[in-house]
C-alpha cells in the first residue's frame, strides 16, 4: 500500500491533487498558500516545467516551506505536453538534484521519455524517501484500449509505486475506453495504485468517476490556481461530486 504522509492511495477513496502551475517563481507563493489552505486539496503537485530551470530547487524549497500536504514533484517535458524540452540526460539530472534537495514525497518520472534512467531514478526516489510515479501522456489522442491497459500494467511491472496515464479523447467513447483500460489494469495489478484521466471537456467525467474503475486520485484546481491540463474541475466541486465504488 502506498502511504504518503499518512494518506493512503486507494480507488475506494480517490484523493484530490491540486497542481501549482506558474511561469514566474514569485507567483508560486500565493498558489502554494491557496492549495495549503484548501481542505479539498489533499495532495499538491509542483509543476516545475513552466519555470526557468535554474529556479527548480528554489521553487521546491519555497513550496515545501508552505505545504505540509504530500507533494508530487513533476517536470513535464514538451514531448509529453509540458512546457520544457529536455534531453533524457538533462531530465534525469534535474530529477536527481530535486531528490537530493529533499522534500519530495512523490517523483513523477516520465517512464518512456527518461528511457535508460528509469530504474536509476526510481531507486534514487526510494533512497530519498519518495515514491516513484511512472507517467505517460497522450495530448492528441486516446490510444487503443489494450495499449492503455498494457501501459499501466507495464509501469507496474517496471517497478512503479504509482502508475499514471493521461489521454485526450476525440469522442465520448474514448473517455469510456480510458475507464475500461483502467479497470482492466486495476484487476490485473491490484497492488499498484493507478491514476488515470481523460482530458478536456469530453473527458472531464472521468475525473469524477475514475475511482469506480480503479483510479486512486484526480486533479482539480483551487480557487486562485490555474489548471495544468485541460478539463480539471475546481477541487471543491470534485470533492462534492466524486463518485466511488461501491456506491
Ligand atoms: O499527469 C498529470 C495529469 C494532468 O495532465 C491532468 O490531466 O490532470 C495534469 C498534470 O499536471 C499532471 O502531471
Amino acid at each position: 500500500m502506498v502511504s504518503l504522509r499518512g494518506l493512503t492511495l486507494t480507488a475506494a477513496r480517490p484523493r484530490i491533487i491540486v497542481p501549482l502551475f506558474a511561469r514566474d517563481p514569485a507567483a508560486l507563493c500565493p498558489l502554494a498558500k491557496a492549495a495549503s489552505a484548501d481542505p479539498a486539496a489533499e495532495l499538491v503537485e509542483l509543476r516545475l516545467d513552466p519555470l526557468p530551470a535554474d529556479e527548480f530547487l528554489n521553487a521546491l524549497a519555497l513550496v515545501r516551506g508552505i505545504v505540509d500536504k504530500p507533494l508530487v514533484v513533476t517536470i513535464r517535458t514538451r514531448a509529453e505536453g509540458g512546457e520544457l524540452a529536455l534531453t533524457p540526460d538533462a531530465y534525469a539530472a534535474h530529477c536527481r538534484a530535486l531528490l537530493a534537495r529533499g522534500g519530495v514525497d512523490v517523483l513523477d518520472i516520465e517512464w518512456r521519455a527518461c528511457g535508460a534512467f528509469r530504474a536509476e531514478l526510481r531507486d534514487a526516489a526510494h533512497a530519498a524517501g519518495a515514491a516513484a510515479l511512472f507517467s505517460e501522456h497522450h495530448f492528441d489522442a486516446t490510444p487503443a484500449t489494450d495499449a492503455m491497459a498494457d501501459t499501466l500494467t507495464g509501469m507496474a511491472d517496471a517497478g512503479a509505486d504509482i502508475a499514471k496515464l493521461a489521454v485526450m479523447p476525440r469522442c465520448a467513447a474514448d473517455a469510456a475506453r480510458l475507464l475500461e483500460a483502467t479497470a482492466r489494469a486495476a484487476d490485473a495489478r491490484p497492488d499498484t495504485p493507478l491514476i488515470t484521466m481523460s482530458m478536456g471537456p469530453l473527458g472531464a467525467v472521468t475525473r469524477f468517476c475514475g475511482g469506480a474503475f480503479g483510479s486512486c486520485a484526480t486533479f482539480g484546481v483551487t480557487s486562485g490556481t490555474s489548471a495544468s491540463a485541460p478539463g480539471q474541475p475546481p477541487a471543491d466541486v470534485l470533492k462534492a461530486k466524486l463518485i466511488t465504488a461501491p456506491l
